[in-house]
């Protein structure tokens, strides 16, 4: 009776909820089955999805949630592409092609970029160790050691799960079930600090003007609603609210040691950023962190795949050309 009382309880405040939309980036390297995660996820939920123009998004009614899931491809030219996203999303999905030992470092670089990202970092980060089908796969906890995942997610401050998954034609029922759980718990996660990714998102969405262009508009429309002695006696105003200085006047710049306050203890000297915050992995085998880990893995040579160092110097200097491309536009 208690049980279902609660039941009900929980159903009216679903209800009550409001929906909300959110957008996720789904990225990783090249080849290690996004699009076909995707089409699983799509396959599984088939009558939640909802209808879309853009070609690689897909949009989709899971509990009480819109979600636009952005497919980015993970070819290293085309790597640089994805901080164009970075503005809109509220949570990240990151897959991993488990079998591949040959590139987790590859992986491993191109996540610390992506969590190091102003926009994304301290976002929710779902793991989809993908691939799982194949023999030589590696798990989702010997993944969290061969990424150096804790120090990633901790840098970052960003809450992390970590699910294993296969995405293969022949799927079994029970394969697709971590992707949804996985998929749940990112999209719960960012349900509980809603609010502050959506004004995050609202802020460094590309469709939102620039500061100095939201003001222009504000100023035009001032001036067209102000009388010449109105302008001036404003202009004035402002000035004096801008202390001593006068129009022309040079004021150098100062050291910013010269403006803060000055640090007198030792302790105050680490600063918050530093300060690593518990993140809880997530894993199939339960919570992981810290001493839980399981011992180094043998595909590493001092914590480095083999035969990866040459060719990921190459293909670095290679995306961040072609990011810096898209910066400049
Ligand atoms: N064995 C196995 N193969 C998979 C799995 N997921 C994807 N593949 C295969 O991996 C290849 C790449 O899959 P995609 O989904 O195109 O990979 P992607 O990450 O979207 O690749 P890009 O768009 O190039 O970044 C395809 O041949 C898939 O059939 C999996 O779980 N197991
Ligand atoms: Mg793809």
């Amino acid at each position: 009776m208690f049980q279902l009382l609660s039941h009900c309880w929980s159903q009216l405040q679903a209800i009550q909820e409001p929906i909300r939309k959110m957008t996720l980036l789904v990225v990783g390297l090249d080849n290690t089955g996004k699009t076909s995660l995707i089409t699983v996820i799509q396959r599984v939920l088939s009558c939640e999805v909802l209808p879309t123009t853009k070609p690689n998004q897909t949009e989709l009614r899971v509990d009480r949630f819109e979600v636009s899931l952005v497919d980015l491809s993970g070819g290293k030219r085309l790597r640089g592409t994805w901080r164009n996203h970075y503005g809109d999303a509220h949570g990240i999905i990151f897959v991993l092609d488990s079998s591949d030992v040959l590139r987790m470092e590859e992986a491993r670089r191109t996540l610390g970029r992506l969590l190091a990202h102003p926009r994304i970092s301290g976002k929710p980060l779902l793991l989809l160790a993908n691939k799982q089908d194949k023999v030589d796969a590696l798990l989702p906890c010997e993944l969290i050691e061969c990424l150096a995942l804790e120090k990633l997610v901790n840098e970052s401050k960003s809450l992390c799960r970590i699910e294993p998954s296969s995405a293969t034609k022949s799927l079994h029922k029970s394969q697709s079930r971590t992707i949804l759980q996985g998929l749940r718990w990112l999209l719960h996660t960012i349900a509980i600090n809603y609010s502050v990714l959506s004004s995050r998102v609202q802020q460094d969405s590309p469709d939102q003007p620039a500061p100095r262009e939201q003001e222009a508009p504000r100023r035009a429309a001032r001036a067209c609603s102000q009388t010449r002695g109105e302008r001036e006696l404003l202009a004035r105003r402002e000035s004096s609210q801008e202390g001593s200085a006068k129009i022309g006047e040079y004021k150098p710049l100062q050291p910013i040691q010269n403006i803060l306050p000055q640090v007198t203890s030792p302790s105050t000297h680490s600063s918050p950023l530093n300060i690593a915050v518990p993140v809880t992995i997530l894993t199939k085998q339960g919570l992981t962190s810290g001493n839980g880990l399981p011992p180094p893995l043998p595909c590493t040579e001092g914590g480095r795949p083999k035969g990866t160092q040459e060719k990921e110097k190459e293909s670095e200097g290679e995306e961040e050309r072609v990011s810096a491309v898209w910066e400049h536009g």
